[in-house]
């Protein structure tokens, strides 16, 4: 609390000139030109006194990067002591008895101040209200391209570490893990998650990770991608009244109900069903997760100061919303408790329950002693990253479709040939490769969270730079996914950047650290199966069944964010049912899993298998081709081989089998 009052105050008594005052969210969000081609004409009377001191401020930086950068002036951090002394360094040289060695002496101590200046961070200086309003990752992207893989910046006395390299985010996540905490993060979600997984460090953060991993186990995962296929399926009902009416749909807030009531399900057996209707408990689970995200962006940590929690109306709402929701999650453990009692059913590594398939029940069945306070900041920890997570990836990739149609039409191509009007099991996940890799380029383009905190908790060196104990650092996801260091042409979608369909789902370990959807080493996510398979099965489904387009009467979308990227005003779509009639069935066949009859209508009236049958019909349907889902296909088998290696020409898309796709008009 202390920094952001201290941030605060500053930024009361500074007027320095704001950084990029337009409206970055948008310029970023619409992805036509970068940050530093938009930076306005130099004005060399604000840079030069602010340079005297090695510093230059925010909105300087920011204007006409690019003629500056070019100059080298970034590069090349220098000291400015060696600078000044140099011309009298050369003139003294001249002099030959004692002002050769007065300058052999300044050459001297000018080798040393470059050292000493080496070993300094570069810094920039600012305003906390610069970053405060708007997505803070567009401007940490922005300083990113000026002042390279490592910086300081700082507001006033308080100052964080910008990190945008896999070798140093690799250094934080995995090899000097244990020098880490989670600092701030754990500081403003102790409210909501206490010491749930996300936040809790130390010993704590040991044990609850060996309890909670194991309760994601493969049986579990499978008998949730049948969940995901019942909850996607229920909310077709709502998409086809919003077909019906011709009126569009917030897309974004549609995938954020579906999220939740899967997340509901699969962590403590609760059905929100938000999809059809909202209800106290729904409405006090958002009014938590808006409260933890505004208190990610706000200056001061208000709420800590004594007595005003009660006296802010916002601060009251989040305290009864709570009660609320720990009142609804207490009485969900108490049901669960009795019900392990009641059952007498040996506990196993891949217990699952028919009744209660949940986390939940996983943990209580294990016999794991913990408090329920505990065991509420686990379950609420869980709520929190598996939804708020699952709904942005649905919404960005949806968007990133929305500007890529033959993206689009490619998936629906492999829908119809490994799917057909049913819902996934596990085993097609081997054949949905280029569905999966659109949400891996999509995760890349927008990675939820986009920025990493932690705090040093022992000094760390990055090359030549000490960072010292108590330092706040940010790794910036976002950063090192838009690289231009390490992709080729970053700001671009195209999945198939990451090699061929059939290669391995890019991580971070297959991208050097480059790529970190999932984030990477001890703390790495828990759920990135699951999650990956929940974002799959909702969109290859919804992609079978329906066209999406933008809505352009609508605000154009831009990004604002919280905890994960979110829309400025919603991603309003409107949406068609697809005129199936000519679609052939699907190559690939499955007896056992659950059928839904998209296309002719009664969607909405099939009947949801339970989980664990699913979990079965998922287990004994037809084993993989393996390989690229393309090859199976019918138009990959009528090819003559010589054809096949070519490359084939699948709903607009040209499929190149030997070296992966390439998305682009028909016949290239
Ligand atoms: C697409 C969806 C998801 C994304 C993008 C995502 C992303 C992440 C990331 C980047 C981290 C690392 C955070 C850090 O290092 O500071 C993380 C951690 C975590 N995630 Fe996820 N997540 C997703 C879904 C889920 C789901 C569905 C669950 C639960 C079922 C979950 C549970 C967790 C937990 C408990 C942690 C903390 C792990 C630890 O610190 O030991 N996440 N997630």
């Amino acid at each position: 609390m202390q920094q952001h009052r201290a941030l605060a105050g500053h930024a009361q008594q500074q007027q320095r000139p704001t950084l990029q005052p337009r409206c970055p969210a948008r310029s970023i969000g619409t992805q036509r030109m970068s940050p530093i081609a938009r930076a306005e004409p130099p004005k060399q009377a604000q840079q030069e006194p602010a340079k005297l001191f090695g510093m230059i401020p925010l909105q300087a930086k920011g204007q006409n990067l690019d003629a500056r950068i070019e100059s080298g002036e970034f590069t090349d951090a220098g000291s400015t002591k060696e600078k000044i002394t140099r011309p009298l360094r050369q003139a003294l040289a001249k002099e030959p008895i004692v002002g050769r060695s007065i300058a052999r002496t300044l050459a001297d101590l000018g080798r040393q101040w470059r050292a000493e200046a080496a070993k300094r961070m570069p810094e920039a200086r600012g305003d906390i209200r610069e970053i405060v309003g708007q997505p803070v990752f567009v401007p940490l992207y922005k300083l990113f391209l000026v002042y390279g893989k490592i910086f300081r910046l700082s507001f006033g006395p308080k100052s964080f570490v910008i990190i945008s390299d896999p070798a140093y985010a690799r250094q934080i996540l995995l090899t000097n893990a244990d020098k880490y905490s989670k600092g701030l993060l754990s500081e403003i979600l102790d409210f909501v998650m206490g010491t749930g997984l996300i936040p809790a460090d130390g010993e704590v953060w040991k044990a609850r990770r060996r309890a909670v991993v194991p309760a994601l186990h493969r049986k579990y995962v499978a008998s949730m991608v049948g969940m995901f296929g019942d909850c996607t399926q229920h909310g077709t009902g709502t998409l086809d009244r919003y077909v019906a009416s011709g009126a569009s749909l917030d897309m974004e807030n549609y995938f954020s109900r579906l999220a939740l009531d899967i997340i509901g399900k699969a962590v403590f057996n609760y059905d929100f069903d938000s999809l059809t209707h909202d209800d106290p408990v729904i409405q006090a689970v958002y009014t938590v997760l808006r409260e933890a995200e505004h208190r990610s962006t706000a200056p001061i940590a208000y709420w800590n100061i004594p007595g005003v929690a009660m006296l802010v109306p916002r601060q009251r709402r989040c305290a009864e919303a709570l009660a609320i929701v720990n009142d609804c999650l207490d009485g969900l453990i108490d049901k669960c408790k009795k019900l392990v009692e009641e059952e007498d059913v040996e506990f196993s590594e891949e217990f699952l329950s028919d009744r209660d398939p949940s986390i939940l029940h996983f943990l209580l069945a294990s016999g794991d002693e913990i408090s329920s306070k505990q065991l509420r900041d686990d379950l609420m920890t869980m709520l929190i990253a598996g939804h708020e997570t699952t709904a942005a990836v649905l919404t960005w990739t949806l968007y990133t479709l929305a500007q890529h149609p033959e993206a689009a039409d490619a998936i629906r191509a492999e829908v119809d040939e490994v799917l057909g009007d049913r819902a996934p099991g596990v085993e097609d996940f081997k054949r949905l490769r280029f569905t999966t890799r659109v949400i891996n380029e999509a995760m890349r383009l927008y990675p939820q969270p986009p920025v990493l905190i932690r705090r040093a908790l022992q000094d760390d060196k990055f090359d030549q730079y000490v960072v010292p104990a108590g330092s706040d650092l940010f790794i910036s996801v976002w950063n090192l996914h838009r690289s231009p260091a390490l992709w080729d042409e970053p700001e671009k979608f195209k999945p198939e950047r990451f090699g061929p369909l059939d290669g391995p789902i890019p991580n971070e370990v297959t991208e050097n650290f480059s790529y970190l959807p999932f984030g990477g080493g001890r703390r790495k996510c828990i759920g990135d199966q699951f999650a990956l398979f929940e974002a799959l099965v909702a969109l290859s489904m919804l992609m079978r069944r329906y066209e999406f387009t933008l809505d352009t009467s609508k605000p154009p979308v831009g990004m604002t964010t919280g905890a994960t990227i979110h829309t400025t005003s919603g991603l309003h779509m409107h949406i068609k049912r697809r005129d199936l009639s000519s679609v052939p069935p699907p190559a690939v066949r499955s007896a056992e899993a659950p059928a839904y009859a998209f296309a002719c209508g009664a969607a909405s009236s099939a009947p949801a298998p339970s989980p664990v049958a699913a979990a079965a019909a998922a287990s004994t349907a037809a084993p993989a081709a393996g390989g690229c889902p393309f090859h199976m296909g019918a138009a990959a088998a009528a090819a003559p081989p010589a054809a096949a290696g070519a490359g084939v020409v699948m709903g607009g898309a040209a499929v190149g089998l030997g070296g992966g796709v390439s998305i682009g008009p028909s016949g290239l």
